[in-house]
């Protein structure tokens, strides 16, 4: 449900070409992996240049209850592991790594943890988690609908072993269970029956992170991993920079005939974002990464529709279905049936915002069809959807008048996405 008492931020509209260069903080998805994988290995470590937002204050948080060690120190967190407690709660407010990776840590813990989170995240799929734990020798008691709220009942251990489960709808299924792996006492084996997980370069850098602490890893059958039990050794991490939260200012630069740059990105990842250079090349824009690792990305003036399987990829959807809008060709997003699973039904969600300023979009069974037209001013929903209000932000810059509800919202993944928005665009910060 839409929070109608949110307020409104005038999204402000691009009046001269941006030409910015874009400081990102850490990513969202290495930083959670490392935090759970410092918890768990053998030794303290360091987290460095962590994303601090709302989704990686609840890990922190989470690890804190369970009895992890985790401080600041200086930009970086040193986690120092402890064996992890009960008698204590997680709340995964709407980050799916919380709620996906957090219960497999918590099975290892001496007593009940109790998981609830925000409204929206009591919708988001989690009983294959639930079943899939069960199945590997853990106890949990909840309702029998397969959401939050439920309580891992953790016994010190966990036995492990062979589990199939059905990962389409979302891969967090199976990096969840892989990143807790090495700690049961049989590892796991997770085989995949189902249509195709989504999100393969996020089961990736699960699986590269966990390589890179020294756990043996199998993943060279299809929708199959082996997780040997085994020590995680303590690693420090450099964290890379979040390349999806890269999109909304890159779509800027494409949108308004602008360039901007983004330092530290990284010559090979595991980020889903990488994909932007290859998309936004498609949608028209000229893209280039220089040696010393900064990425740019200059508008061409028309913006091309994108024909494309965002399956992998899916986290990009908002922004890309927001540039296809105003693109001057259709545009077919395909392969993101799971998309209605994320913080909100994106797809049904992204239909309708743009419909209600005046758009043509259509929902597939997999996907958005979209037909560029004319849009006009009004409000721009974004249902405790952080990407939404970012696209929202990104159809602002050229249809004026579009009010974005709830941008604070944003604060799930950019500590202050409406200041570094006002920097792109040369406004005073407040
Ligand atoms: O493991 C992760 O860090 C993520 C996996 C993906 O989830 P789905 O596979 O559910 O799409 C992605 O969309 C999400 O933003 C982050
Ligand atoms: C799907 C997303 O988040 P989560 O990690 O909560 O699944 C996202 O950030 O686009």
């Amino acid at each position: 449900m839409t929070d109608t008492t949110a307020p409104l931020w005038p999204a402000p509209t691009a009046v001269t070409p941006v030409d910015a260069t874009i400081e990102l903080p850490g990513s969202k998805s290495i930083t959670n992996r490392a935090l759970v994988l410092a918890a768990l290995a053998d030794a303290p470590s360091l987290v460095r240049h962590p994303l601090l937002a709302r989704d990686t204050r609840l890990m922190i948080d989470a690890l804190h209850a369970l009895g992890t060690g985790i401080v600041a120190d200086g930009d970086d967190v040193r986690v120092t592991p402890a064996p992890f407690r009960g008698d204590t709660a997680v709340d995964t407010g709407l980050a799916g790594t919380v709620m996906r990776f957090v219960p497999p840590v918590a099975a290892l813990a001496a007593g009940d943890v109790r998981f609830d989170g925000d409204p929206h995240a009591r919708k988001r799929p989690m009983g294959t988690v639930l079943d899939a734990l069960r199945a590997l020798g853990v106890s949990i008691d909840d309702d029998g609908r397969g959401l939050l709220p439920f309580t891992v009942a953790g016994a010190g251990a966990v036995p492990g072993g062979d589990v199939t489960i059905d990962a389409s709808a979302s891969s967090q299924f199976v990096s969840g269970l892989l990143l807790s792996a090495p700690r049961y006492d049989k590892g796991v084996t997770v085989h995949h029956d189902g249509k195709p997980v989504p999100s393969q370069p996020h089961i990736d850098m699960t699986v590269g992170l966990l390589r890179e602490r020294g756990v043996e890893v199998d993943d060279a059958t299809a929708n199959t991993w082996r997780v040997e039990p085994g020590v995680v050794r303590a690693v420090d991490t450099v964290v890379e920079p979040d390349l999806s939260n890269a999109a909304p200012f890159l779509a800027a630069a494409v949108l308004t005939g602008g360039t901007v740059r983004v330092p530290r990105w990284p010559a090979s990842t595991t980020q889903p974002g990488a994909e932007l250079r290859d998309l936004l090349a498609q949608m028209g824009a000229d893209v280039s990464l220089s040696g010393n690792g900064v990425l740019t990305v200059r508008g061409g003036g028309t913006v091309l529709g994108l024909d494309a399987d965002l399956h992998d990829v899916g986290e990009l959807t908002p922004v890309l279905a927001a540039l296809a809008a105003v693109a001057t060709t259709p545009s077919h997003l395909r392969g993101i049936a799971h998309l209605r699973g994320h913080e909100t039904d994106r797809l049904a969600a992204l239909a309708a915002e743009i419909n209600g300023l005046g758009g043509d979009v259509t929902e597939t069974a997999d996907g958005l069809d979209i037909r560029p037209v004319p849009l006009h001013a009004g409000v721009f929903h974004s249902y405790a959807d952080h990407r939404m209000a970012q696209a929202g932000a990104v159809l602002g810059l050229v249809v004026p008048g579009v009010e974005v509800e709830d941008i604070a919202t944003t604060a799930k993944t950019l500590a202050d996405f409406p200041g570094m928005w006002a920097a792109l665009l040369g406004e005073p910060t407040a």
